[in-house]
């Protein structure tokens, strides 16, 4: 038997510290399949910094989950066991070593990670140590941002480039690429040129407009067949009208609803581990970025729960 969340019909959902959907935490349990891990790390920012803050925001916004998912059928609770593992201790002042600490948390939690970020840059270091599990892993990534820039300042390690670095790194499966909810303005045509150098597929915000959810679904699976799947959700994906807290909004992006239908829409590939990024509380109103985000971690939590056998 899994250990469920505090029951919210005896104990008031607003009581008490907040862990991810008030789950148990990882010392509680002992051992988790899906550990909920922050990383309060905001160092990689390019623009608006306050992403550190996320994890606590996304814990927060997560008190009114229930145990029930309708949309994929299950109940993520009690099909695997699912733990809060508490946030990585990372430095702020280091990102060499923040990145290296991330790594390391992240080899070292024997379970399948669902991690709220931070800015994007901890994409990096997860990526890492989900290549060294499985090897080199297909990615969907949503984003209104490629991430495959080169540099800033000369800066290597930046929320801006962690996709460039994960492809040089090897971290990554080529062939099965996809950026979704690409959109905004550019360097150049270059960014889109290298992007596509690198092996990336782009599933541009308009074209989920345009194209609609089911084409897109059916595109994202072939691309990623059976092979081990990593999601990156950076929360500004989203409009800035669903997600206006995060560090460099763009107009024009996905709705909340069509990015959960898109995510519900991958069910039953081979997702083995994703992370939620770019919630910035200070520029958030009424914690709509945070409640979207707890969501979109609830998805993807249960998408893990579901690989579970009953
Ligand atoms: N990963 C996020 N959210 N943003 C990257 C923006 C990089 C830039 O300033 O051009
Ligand atoms: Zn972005
Ligand atoms: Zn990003």
């Amino acid at each position: 038997m899994n250990t469920g969340p505090v029951d919210s019909t005896k104990i008031p959902r607003f009581a008490g510290p907040a862990t991810f959907a008030r789950l148990p935490r990882l010392d509680q349990v002992g051992r988790a399949d899906v550990a909920v891990v922050g990383v309060p790390f905001d160092t990689g920012v390019s623009y608006r910094p306050g992403a550190r803050f996320g994890p606590a925001a996304v814990r927060e916004a997560s008190r009114l989950l229930r145990p029930y998912h309708p949309g994929l059928d299950v109940s993520p609770f009690e099909r695997a066991q699912v733990a809060d593992a508490g946030d990585i201790a990372v430095n702020p002042f280091d990102i060499g070593q923040a990145i290296e600490t991330i790594e390391a948390a992240a080899d070292e939690l024997d379970a399948r990670l669902v991690t709220i970020g931070g800015d994007h840059t901890i994409a990096l270091p997860l990526l890492r140590a989900a290549a060294r599990k499985h090897g080199p892993v297909a990615l969907v990534h949503f984003d209104a941002h490629l991430d495959t820039w080169d540099t800033y300042f000369g800066a290597e390690y930046t929320h801006g480039t962690p996709f460039r670095r994960a492809v040089e790194e090897g971290l990554l499966d080529t062939e099965a690429l996809s950026h979704v909810g690409i959109r905004g303005s550019l360097y150049g045509k270059k960014d889109l040129e290298e992007d596509r150098r690198l092996g990336f597929g782009i599933v541009t915000a308009a074209d989920v407009l345009r194209r609609g959810l089911d084409e897109v679904i059916d595109l994202l699976r072939q691309r990623v067949g059976d092979r081990p799947l990593y999601l990156s959700v950076d929360i500004d994906v989203l409009d800035p009208a669903h997600a206006p807290g995060t560090g460099t909004p763009e107009a024009g992006g996905l709705t909340s609803r069509e990015l959960l239908e898109i995510l519900r829409g991958l069910a039953g590939t081979n997702l083995i581990g994703a992370d939620v990024v770019e919630v910035a509380p200070a520029y958030d109103h009424a914690e709509i970025t945070s409640i979207a985000a707890s969501h979109v971690a609830y998805d993807l939590v249960s998408l893990l729960a579901i690989q579970e056998k009953t």
